[in-house]
């Protein structure tokens, strides 16, 4: 594992014998994890802004301490936003690598970020996050956990917000979400019912109320999402309209990627006690 600096940031690059990973000290932010002979599992823009308080278009955003628009989140959490940017701070800010580890089968990194330390401008948040990566040949391990270091309730929402590559999203489908309920934000918000597989034909932009076992079937194979301490996964690809938009997203992009997202947000805020913990938990493996 080696300290290196891209792009003007400080990136931590994990090269191992099995499997190569590399994660930006800013966001906490795994933009690629490749198994040996294997491409990157996530997707990354190739016009991705790289620039100090940008958020990186692709590989796995942190969104925290809460997702989405901040008036789109329940009220305890929305009082508390200052800074009302959408998806929080936590994917702009500097982490603090706390930890790594290798042995000949596994990596491991461990990065936090003290909401209590960043002052006035990002309001009162008196929560520590911690992310622990673990890479092995087969899997990539992602556990966030949020901590309330207070003796008050706080409320909180947040998604790991994964890119993944596809080489054709009209021949992409998402399972696991046969009979689950979800709010669609492209139609007022309102609430449906998914049946059969997820498929994509134009933006689409959900909020699943449900998570656990799922599979992204491409035309190259199959990637499988576990994830535990999560209960809403959002589904989003821009379509042609929203990615001509942005300005860090290659205009014809959209057909090559679409974002899986292990969440819990909206009615699924966590509400934590003083002195609780909560971990999120996402297990990417293929095949
Ligand atoms: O452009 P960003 O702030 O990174 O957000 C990218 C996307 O994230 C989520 O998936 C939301 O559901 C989308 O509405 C949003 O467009």
């Amino acid at each position: 594992m080696e300290l290196v600096t891209q792009h003007g940031q400080q990136v931590l690059e994990i090269r191992h014998p099995e499997f190569f990973a590399r994660i930006f000290l800013q966001g906490a932010h795994l933009t690629e994890f490749a198994p040996r002979d294997s491409d990157n599992w996530l997707w990354l823009s190739s016009a991705a802004n790289y620039a100090p308080g940008a958020a990186i278009r692709g590989g796995i955003p942190i969104c925290w301490p809460w997702f989405g628009d901040p008036a789109k989140n329940p009220p305890e959490v929305a009082d508390r936003i200052v800074d009302a940017k959408a998806h929080g701070f936590a994917r702009t800010l500097l982490w603090a690598l706390e930890r790594t580890q290798s042995s000949d089968k596994s990596a491991e990194v461990t990065l936090t970020l003290d909401a209590r330390d960043l002052g006035d401008r990002f309001g009162d948040w008196p929560l520590t996050a911690s992310i622990a990566f673990e890479f092995t040949a087969k899997t990539c391990r992602i556990t966030l956990s949020t901590h309330n270091v207070s003796d008050q309730p706080v409320t909180y929402t947040e998604a790991l917000h994964t890119y993944f590559p596809t080489s054709d999203i009209h021949q992409t489908q998402v399972d696991g979400f046969d009979g689950s309920h979800y709010t669609d934000t492209l139609d007022n918000w309102q609430d449906r019912t998914q049946s059969g597989p997820i498929c994509f034909d134009g933006e689409v932009d959900r909020i699943y109320h449900a998570a656990g076992d799922i599979r992204i079937n491409t035309p190259e194979g199959t990637t499988r999402i576990e994830s535990n301490g999560s209960a809403s996964t959002i589904v989003w690809n821009p379509g042609p309209g929203k990615a001509a938009r942005l300005p860090d997203f290659p205009d014809a992009a959209w057909t090559s990627m679409l974002c899986v997202e292990t969440a819990n947000t909206t009615s699924n805020c966590i509400r934590l006690m003083g002195g609780e913990s909560h971990m999120t938990q996402l297990v990417l493996s293929r095949g």
